[in-house]
């Protein structure tokens, strides 16, 4: 049978096939030592009657922490205020989300303390997402307003939280998960569930299908393991339309005749540009010169 991996306990994995879990181990061929890699939460496997997994299906892609694999999105949350909404730091989610693969999705959380005046400044703040085809949603989970637009969105999917502390994370992921707790068959009972089994990431299910990751990964300082400017260049994906700059080995910085400067306020936003920027220094001082 195939089946998704939804949590590990204890060396077990539980395999969801439709509304059914099943307990599963790993076929020794299929560990390596030490590697914690072999089988993951959200990994689709294959497996047969004796409840050995005998196959893992390649990943669409992997994050460590939470040790979890095949994300479909990340939603990156922010609130409105309270903490206060920080472009700085919305970007670098997104820098994350373009290095793991992983599609973003923007919400922004307590609108509700917002006046008309800040809403508009803020979606101001947020027009550029357009042009990279990426959806925000203005939520609050107080008064409820927007969850149901985002649990469509992440419908079928696995999503993935992450957002500065305070954003509202916890709160959204319980409105977005369903209300009864998985059904685990019979045998796992003596394994499962008990207030201190040790647990890997779980995938919680949501009533429509799909699941959430119980833990929010991504945090809004960590910026990732870039190389070469190049790749960083590449995660800045509306630069692509725009690359026709005179030098071939442009970094879009002092060149002249640059096709992604000659965008600036037009299909590249300042705020970006200058995203990049910044991160071009930090990476420079920070990562590249320390081999
Ligand atoms: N005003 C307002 N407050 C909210 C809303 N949603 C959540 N909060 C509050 O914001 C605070 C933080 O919410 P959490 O859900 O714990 O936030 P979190 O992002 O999970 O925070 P960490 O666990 O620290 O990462 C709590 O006091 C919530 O009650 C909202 O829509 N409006
Ligand atoms: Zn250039």
């Amino acid at each position: 049978m195939k089946g998704r991996v939804i949590t590990k306990i204890k060396g077990f994995y539980y395999v969801q096939v439709e509304e059914t879990t099943y307990e599963c181990r790993l076929r020794g061929i299929l560990k390596k030592k030490n590697n914690k890699d072999n089988c993951v939460t959200g990994d689709l496997v294959e497996f047969g009657e004796d409840g050995f997994i005998t196959k893992v299906y390649p990943r669409q892609n992997i994050i460590h922490r939470p040790l979890v694999s095949n994300i479909d999105y990340l939603v990156i949350q922010f609130s409105a205020l309270d903490p206060k909404f920080d472009i700085g730091r919305f970007n670098i989610l997104l820098l994350n989300a373009f290095y793991y693969k992983i599609k973003p999705v923007a919400v922004i959380n307590k609108i509700e303390l917002l006046d008309e005046e800040g809403l508009k400044e803020l979606k101001g703040q947020l027009d550029f997402l357009k042009g990279l085809d990426i959806e925000v949603f203005y939520i609050s989970t107080y008064e409820n307003i927007g969850v149901e637009k985002v649990k469509d969105y992440i419908k079928d999917k696995i999503t993935a939280f992450g957002g500065p502390s305070g954003a509202g994370k916890s709160s959204l992921l319980n409105m977005l998960q369903e209300e009864k707790v998985l059904e685990i068959g019979e045998t796992s009972r003596k394994h499962s569930r008990g207030k201190h089994t040790t647990k890997g990431t779980t995938l919680l299910p949501m009533e429509n299908g799909g699941w959430v990751i119980d833990t929010p990964g991504f945090s809004s300082i960590e910026l990732p393991p870039i190389k070469t400017v190049d790749e960083l260049a590449g995660l800045f994906t509306e630069f692509n339309e725009y690359r026709n700059c005179k030098y071939s080995n442009c970094i879009h910085i002092n060149e002249p005749e640059c096709g992604i400067k000659n965008e600036l306020n037009h299909g590249i936003s300042q705020s970006r540009y200058d995203f990049y920027l910044w991160c071009y220094k930090f990476y420079s001082e920070e990562r590249w010169n320390k081999y």
